[in-house]
């Protein structure tokens, strides 16, 4: 068995549909709310995202088939992605933030196809904020308690930036209006 933590988001078209098309292709253990926030990453000119944060397991499941999951997921929500811009807009962006094996090891992966955890989680409030809801004692390997994460000054102010808007999930396997 596998734990992998998500972090989803999307800022083109139907925000909220991408996410919910996206959760019902996995059968999550939590979802968070959905929040609206500023992009981050320095390419300002784009919509606001919608993010959710996403704990799932699957006892066959292992760090590259989640990865296989999640680009699945981005293409068959019409991810294209601009060479040109780093950071810019997205149907669909599927994240993984930390795995965890069984007993709770964190899987650790240099692969640059494939980096856990990951390396801009512990800087991105939009992972932070809505992994936190989900989870009062989420800890990302190597940085540390995401309760104290979101104190450093920086990640706190963009914290204040994002909105908490409404459930996305009904709990209960599916993506159904809550
Ligand atoms: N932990 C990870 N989660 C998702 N993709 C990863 C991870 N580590 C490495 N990658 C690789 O990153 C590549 C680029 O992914 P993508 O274009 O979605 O990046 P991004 O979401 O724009 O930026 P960032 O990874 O900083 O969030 C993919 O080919 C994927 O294999
Ligand atoms: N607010 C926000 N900003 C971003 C996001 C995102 O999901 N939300 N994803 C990015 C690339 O992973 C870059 N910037």
């Amino acid at each position: 068995m596998t734990r992998v933590v998500f972090s989803m988001g999307s800022n083109l078209g139907d925000r909220e549909a991408h996410l919910k098309a996206a959760l019902r292709d996995i059968a999550p253990d939590a979802v968070s709310e959905v929040y609206e926030t500023p992009p981050w990453g320095g390419d300002d000119d784009q919509p606001a995202y919608y993010n959710i944060a996403v704990i799932a397991d699957d006892p066959g499941q292992d760090a590259e088939g989640w990865l296989a999951l999640a680009q699945r997921l981005e293409e068959d929500n019409g991810r294209i992605r601009d060479p040109e811009r780093r950071y810019g807009p997205r149907t669909l962006d599927v994240d993984l933030i930390a795995v965890f094996e069984d007993d709770g090891t964190p899987v650790h992966g240099d692969d640059p196809q494939l980096l856990l955890p990951h390396p801009h989680a512990h800087l991105r409030a939009f992972v932070l904020v809505p992994w936190f809801a989900i989870d009062r004692d989420a800890e990302l390997p190597g940085r540390g308690r995401v309760r104290d994460l979101l104190r450093d000054e920086s990640v706190a102010a963009d914290a204040r930036a994002l909105r908490r808007l409404h459930p996305i999930w009904s709990g209960h396997g599916d993506a159904r209006e809550p």
